[in-house]
């Protein structure tokens, strides 16, 4: 849950949602930095692309890319040139006549997990944290109850497989009705987006709220930073509570399957084990990922509401959907290699976000290596013109390069996808996806702490040259 502190809910100026006191909306992954003219005047037609229609563009292809990337795995053997075959003797028409968009199971399931969901976010206790100061300076408050969620919601999947099976039922239903559920979730989405976007114009939570003057962008990108219905907060449960939950369910759910269909699998014993030990990772840290991009920058449009709601089951989840019928005897050796390094990938991911959080925490006053850290004491501004500070680390992995963390990520990714073998594209599509997104999060990342920290984020360039790998990018 998140409150905030300090809300003054004006809505009066254009808005603001990053740093800079003149656009605010650098950071947010269509619109790159300012473009000017040589007049010094906004250039109109960058703009027209990045906040008008590339978002069209997005929300157009995004879903249909996600059910063409089930139906690859599931009716075209995981193959894209069997997919591209089918398009070009039947086009989208004929497969979109093989795919079911919704039904009242899809609903129904949908709506239960998603009560259960909030009950849980709602009851179960945990200890009070504060996110970082936002742009309008409001310090969102939470209950850090993430992990307690995740463990209940575990069991319950574990208790409730078993009593199912008494009556000849089983959560692999969802499997074998994917497409429809991916198609529900796309209009839940939908009619999230829309209540939020008018949440957000009439009846904001906070400050952190606004308009663009530009409905598809807003309606894309979204009206406010920390929305809250009934106190509960919104981004917390499309991000944690729904997408990085239902991410480990599906990978159990397609386990069973697999372990239905063939019996038990090494390629995917190993893929599911590393990704439900980053799930643990994830919820373990979860107060840490208050502070990162997604919080901080995102505000809840469609971007993260679709993106949580329906990419997250239909990409993120894709390897294990795709191992299901894919099984590779791989050998112990060859899995317990796999797993150990997909561990240690985990571990030096931790230990980097842990880093920045345990020298902010202690103002500098820990170890980093076993040495003394050396920091920056960078100030800032909120829009209230009041100044803050906050410290930049630049030993350990933040010395490294200012975004290292984002190289284990990938190697763990790429890690549980390899059990797969080599044969299918398809399946590399989250590893890529991720590629893609990382590198440019480099980008989106430095615009807005520039933005943020100025001279003092110059300061950390010049010391830490490298975005992501030292002496090559
Ligand atoms: N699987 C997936 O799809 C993705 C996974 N991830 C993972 O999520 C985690 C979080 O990543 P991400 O959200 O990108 O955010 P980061 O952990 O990179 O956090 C970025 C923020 O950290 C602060 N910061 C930057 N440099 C420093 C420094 N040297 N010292 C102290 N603070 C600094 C700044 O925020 P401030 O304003 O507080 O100064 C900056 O905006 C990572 O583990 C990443 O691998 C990330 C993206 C996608
Ligand atoms: C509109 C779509 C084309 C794009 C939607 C993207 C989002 C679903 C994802 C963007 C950033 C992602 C995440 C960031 C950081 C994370 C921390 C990590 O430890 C777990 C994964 C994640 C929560 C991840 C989840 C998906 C995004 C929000």
């Amino acid at each position: 849950m998140l409150r905030q502190q300090k809300t003054t809910s004006t809505m009066s100026r254009v808005e603001t949602n990053g740093w800079s006191t003149t656009n605010g909306i650098n950071g947010s992954p269509v619109a790159p930095a300012r473009h000017k003219t040589v007049g010094g005047g906004e250039n109109f037609i960058v703009a027209f692309v990045t906040r008008t229609l590339m978002p069209l563009f997005l929300m157009f292809a995004s879903p249909n890319l996600v059910i063409l990337l089930w139906y690859t795995a599931a009716r075209c053997d995981g193959s894209f040139y069997e997919l591209c075959s089918r398009l070009a003797t039947g086009g989208l028409g004929k497969i979109w006549g093989d795919i079911h968009i919704a039904s009242p199971l899809a609903v129904g399931v949908i709506l239960g997990y998603m009560a259960w969901a909030l009950l849980l976010m709602v009851l179960l206790p945990g200890p009070r944290v504060e996110g970082p100061v936002t742009p309008r300076g409001n310090v969102p408050v939470y209950t850090d109850n993430g992990f307690l969620c995740y463990v209940v919601t575990i069991v319950a999947f574990v208790v409730l497989t078993f009593g199912l099976k008494q009556y000849g039922m089983s959560p692999t239903i969802v499997y074998d009705h994917f497409d429809e559920f991916l198609g529900t979730l796309t209009v839940f989405s939908h009619v999230l987006c829309i209540a939020l976007h008018l949440k957000g114009l009439f009846y904001p939570s906070s400050s952190d709220s606004g308009t663009t003057g530009n409905l598809i962008f807003d309606y894309y990108w979204g009206t406010e930073l920390y929305p809250r219905v009934f106190g509960i907060d919104v981004k917390v449960f499309t991000n944690c509570r729904f997408g990085m939950t239902v991410w480990p369910l599906l990978v159990l759910i397609f386990a069973l399957k697999s372990y239905e269909i063939s019996g038990f699998v090494d390629s995917m014993w190993v893929s599911v084990a590393l990704q439900m030990i980053y799930f643990t990772k994830f919820f373990w840290w979860e107060s840490g990922y208050m502070r990162t991009i997604d919080i901080m920058l995102d505000r809840a449009g469609f971007y993260i509401c679709w993106g949580c709601l329906a990419f997250i089951p239909g990409l993120y989840a894709s390897v294990s959907m795709y191992l299901v019928n894919h099984p590779v005897r791989l050998g112990p050796v060859v899995s317990w290699s796999i797993l150990a390094g997909g561990v240690f990938a985990i571990v030096i991911n931790y230990l980097a976000d842990k880093q920045k959080q345990d020298v902010r925490r202690t103002r500098g006053n820990c170890l980093v290596w076993g040495r003394k850290p050396e920091v920056i004491h960078a100030t800032y501004r909120t829009a209230d013109g009041s100044v803050h500070t906050s410290i930049l680390l630049l030993s350990g992995w933040w010395g490294v390069a200012r975004h290292f963390h984002y190289v284990p990520e990938l190697i763990l990714a790429f890690l549980w996808t390899v059990p797969a073998l080599l044969t299918h594209v398809m399946v590399y599509s989250y590893f890529i996806w991720l590629t893609l997104l990382l590198v440019h999060r480099t980008f989106r990342d430095d615009v807005k702490c520039s933005e943020k920290y100025r001279h003092h984020w110059t300061e950390y360039r010049r010391q830490v040259r490298y975005r992501m790998i030292p002496g090559i990018f």
